[in-house]
């Protein structure tokens, strides 16, 4: 794929080499081990700059970006802002130890920050709720069709 090649021929950074770069005049992010330079970015940016901003201090944007749910126009305007990526990258689900799924999972499917586990289903509003508003629109159309009336 040409993206993919573009991206091999771009620079290899280790991590402290992004670390300096977090301020107005020269941003880069780090999405997916992959290294943007979003300083002209910036001000374009539909989420803000700030956002921006601080994903690039926190050192790893990976998590904020998926957490936005990006749209695929956003996803391929990022060859545009690609400078490299980072040596010896660890995703940062990786790293953690109650990790349920990999990044390569949809968000959806991953574990939220400060929760353990997938939330559990809902089940009584989820499923029975409609199920008992059936039955009592039924019970009302029963009873009016054929109760009331004789
Ligand atoms: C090169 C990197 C990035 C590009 C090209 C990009 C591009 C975009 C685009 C085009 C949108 C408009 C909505 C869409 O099409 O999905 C958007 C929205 C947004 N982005 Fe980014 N983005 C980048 C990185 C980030 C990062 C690292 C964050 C960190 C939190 C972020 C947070 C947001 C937020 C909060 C919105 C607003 C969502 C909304 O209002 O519904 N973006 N971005």
């Amino acid at each position: 794929m040409a993206a993919e090649e573009d991206a091999s021929k771009k620079k290899l950074f280790a991590a402290s080499d992004v670390a300096g770069h977090s301020s107005r005049k020269d941003c880069w992010v780090v999405i997916h081990g992959k290294v943007y330079d979003v300083t002209r970015f910036l001000e374009d940016h539909p989420g803000g700059e700030d956002v921006l901003l601080h994903a690039s201090v926190s050192g790893d944007a990976t998590e904020a970006f998926e957490d936005v749910g990006h749209s695929t126009s956003a996803i391929s305007m990022m060859n545009g802002y690609l400078i490299g990526s980072i040596k010896d990258y660890v995703p940062p689900s990786a790293s953690k130890d109650e990790t349920i799924g990999s990044n390569d999972m949809p968000p959806d499917f991953r574990r939220i920050p400060g929760k353990k586990g997938p939330p559990a289903p809902n089940t009584f509003l989820d499923f029975l709720l409609p199920l008992f508003m059936l039955g009592l629109a039924f019970a009302a159309w029963y009873y009016l069709t054929f109760i009331a009336k004789s």
